[in-house]
């Protein structure tokens, strides 16, 4: 089969059964010596990152965090929110053996043989709140994008326990567990500066009663200019913790522009972005942001985002606290699992979910 692909004889809709529904993943690709970009994985031009429209030269503010009570971090912090929407953090506290296992379980996790992996997809896995997949949407999507992932939903330690894949559960779940405090203590800098004074137990669930985390794997890609590893999209969570390898690929678009700019690899530090649902509790104040990641020709790049969300079952809108000063609701109130059922059925289209929730 590998001569056939790479001869261009295999066509689309056996690639996209591969892939897809055989659940080898792009990653069972990619290892069949591929030597062209396969058809299914061609970005339109206005699509590709290229690197006239990137830049290295501009960063996203790098926060020392050692300190949370020096009120230049909590200044930072909401200043890179309103004006990034992204930021890195570094001294964090979150164990560097904590952060180095988990790229390694998602390393484990991803070099399964498809046999293995397979039973976590839609159809076969056992919870809903475990899910093998790749591309982000394929049955909505022009083109696919270059990634496969494994998502989990946390629900609890126990069912975490059951129901993850034994390959990662531990390191995924330490991960979750060891990021609390790092997530507690940014939200409340952040709320502080919408006149929310303490995040009582309706805020605490409101801002991070539900967690997920994915395990992101992009193989090495034969055309890496050709497509993408995901397409220009905002996050729905309210707050997203990002770890990443040392390979980099990640850009973010600069605010009210159209140039992107490189989120470089900071050795133990942790990417942190603004997401859709704080976005609109913010009533607009902090800015969840595009962001998109390129195809390496040369490495196996992998990512773990930790997503913080509020519960599915959720109303979500602009805060009572950031409304009392005056200004006009741009939200109206949503169920959240509609915005993000909303966001799931669609294929990337960058800040476009948003307008689900716009008066
Ligand atoms: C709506 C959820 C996600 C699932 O509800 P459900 O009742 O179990 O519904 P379904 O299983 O029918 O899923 C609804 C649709 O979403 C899809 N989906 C269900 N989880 C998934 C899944 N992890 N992955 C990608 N499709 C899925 C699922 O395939 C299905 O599409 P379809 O099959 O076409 O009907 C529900 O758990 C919920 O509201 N959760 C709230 C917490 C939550 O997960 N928030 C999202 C944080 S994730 C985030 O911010 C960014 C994620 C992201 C991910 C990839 C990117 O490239 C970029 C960004
Ligand atoms: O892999 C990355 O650096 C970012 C992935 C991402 O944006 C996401 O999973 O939402
Ligand atoms: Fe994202």
């Amino acid at each position: 089969m590998a001569s056939t692909i790479s001869t261009g004889l295999f066509n689309s809709w056996d690639v996209t059964n591969f892939v897809v529904n055989q659940g080898h993943g792009v990653k069972g690709l990619a290892e069949m010596g591929l030597e062209t970009l396969p058809k299914p994985y061609v970005q339109p031009l206005e699509e590709r990152i290229t690197m006239s429209k990137t830049t290295h030269e501009e960063s996203i503010p790098i926060i020392d965090v050692s300190n949370w009570n020096d009120p230049n971090v909590a200044d930072s912090i909401c200043n890179a929110a309103e004006k990034w929407g992204f930021f890195q953090i570094v001294n964090h506290g979150v164990p560097i053996h904590v952060l180095e296992n988990v790229k390694d379980a998602a390393h484990g996790f991803f070099g399964l043989p498809a046999e293995e992996k397979r039973m976590y997809l839609k159809d076969h896995s056992p919870t809903n709140n475990v899910r093998f997949g790749t591309s982000f949407s394929p049955q909505a999507e022009k083109a696919l994008e270059w990634k496969d992932y494994l998502s989990l939903f946390y629900v609890s330690d126990d069912e975490a326990t059951a129901f993850w894949p034994p390959v990662c559960k531990d390191e995924a779940l330490e991960f979750v567990k060891k990021s609390e405090l790092v997530i507690r203590r940014l939200l409340e800098v952040l709320m502080k500066r919408l006149n929310v004074k303490e995040i009582d137990k309706t805020k605490e669930l409101l801002l991070m009663g539900s967690k997920r985390i994915n395990l992101n794997y992009y193989p090495k890609c034969p055309n890496p200019n050709l497509t993408v590893g995901v397409g220009r999209h905002s996050d729905v969570s309210a707050l997203t913790l990002l770890l990443q390898d040392d390979i980099g690929g990640l850009y973010v678009r600069k605010m009210d522009g159209n140039s992107w700019i490189h989120v470089p690899p900071i050795s133990e530090s942790l990417v942190i972005n603004v997401g859709d649902a704080l976005q609109i509790m913010s009533n607009g104040r902090y800015k969840s942001i595009e962001h998109r990641v390129t195809a390496n020709g040369s490495k196996n790049r992998v990512s773990v985002p930790i997503f913080v969300n509020p519960r599915p079952f959720d109303v979500i809108g602009p805060l009572l606290e950031v409304l009392e000063n005056g200004e006009k609701p741009m939200y109206k109130q949503v169920l959240y699992s509609d915005y993000v059922k909303h966001f799931f059925k669609k294929a990337h289209d960058g800040k476009d979910t948003l307008e689900f929730a716009k008066i």
